[in-house]
């Protein structure tokens, strides 16, 4: 199974590298083209806006929404989560607006309230996962369909709305590949 790393502004490569740790086939996206090979896509933490804004200039919002709604799985993490979110609160930035989540940029706070937690996530097993937060946002609201699994601080950090699932931090900075072997399930199911 091939599985795309959005690859146009920042974490990619480390995307590439978990996925590959866990056995499974990562291609960078770049193009509308280069998604017609995959069953999943990644989109890495950095900048949303940016990246939003290069989603757009290179068709790929359009081709990514149509990809999903043939079935492919996305996974979004930190800005990756922004971009999924069918709100950012005060912002009409690009997004794809494929999850039932209002979304708030830099909740935790800037770079220097970046932070680091050990998360309880059932979902995920017994052993807390080490969730790495940078200018992390949160998930103020969230539709009727979509999953809690995990808050910190009483703020919802992982969500998941069918074929979608949404971080708040950056399980690809960690050794921890369950997040990652989740997503990868997720396609298979
Ligand atoms: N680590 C990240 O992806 C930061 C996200 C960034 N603060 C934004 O709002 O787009």
């Amino acid at each position: 199974m091939k599985i795309g790393v959005l690859a146009l502004q920042g974490a990619f490569r480390e995307h590439r590298r978990m996925l590959e740790l866990c056995g499974a086939v990562a291609t960078e996206i770049r193009t509308p083209q280069d998604l017609d090979a995959v069953a999943g896509l990644i989109i890495p933490g950095g900048e949303s806006t940016t990246i939003g804004k290069l989603m757009v200039e290179w068709g790929l919002l359009d081709k990514i929404r149509l990809r999903a709604s043939q079935g492919m799985a996305i996974y979004g993490t930190c800005a990756g989560m922004i971009l999924l979110a069918k709100e950012i609160i005060g912002s009409d930035q690009p997004r794809l607006g494929l999850m039932d989540i209002a979304v708030r940029r830099n909740a935790f706070g800037r770079q220097r309230e970046s932070f680091e937690a050990d998360l309880a996530v059932p979902e995920f097993g017994e052993d807390p996962v080490r969730a790495v937060f940078i200018r992390a946002p949160y998930i103020e609201k969230t539709g009727p369909d979509v999953q809690v699994l995990a808050k910190v601080k009483d703020k919802v950090v992982i969500a998941r709305q069918g074929n979608f699932l949404a971080t708040a931090f950056h399980p690809e900075l960690t050794e921890d590949e369950r997040i990652h072997k989740y997503f990868i399930n997720m396609m298979q199911e």
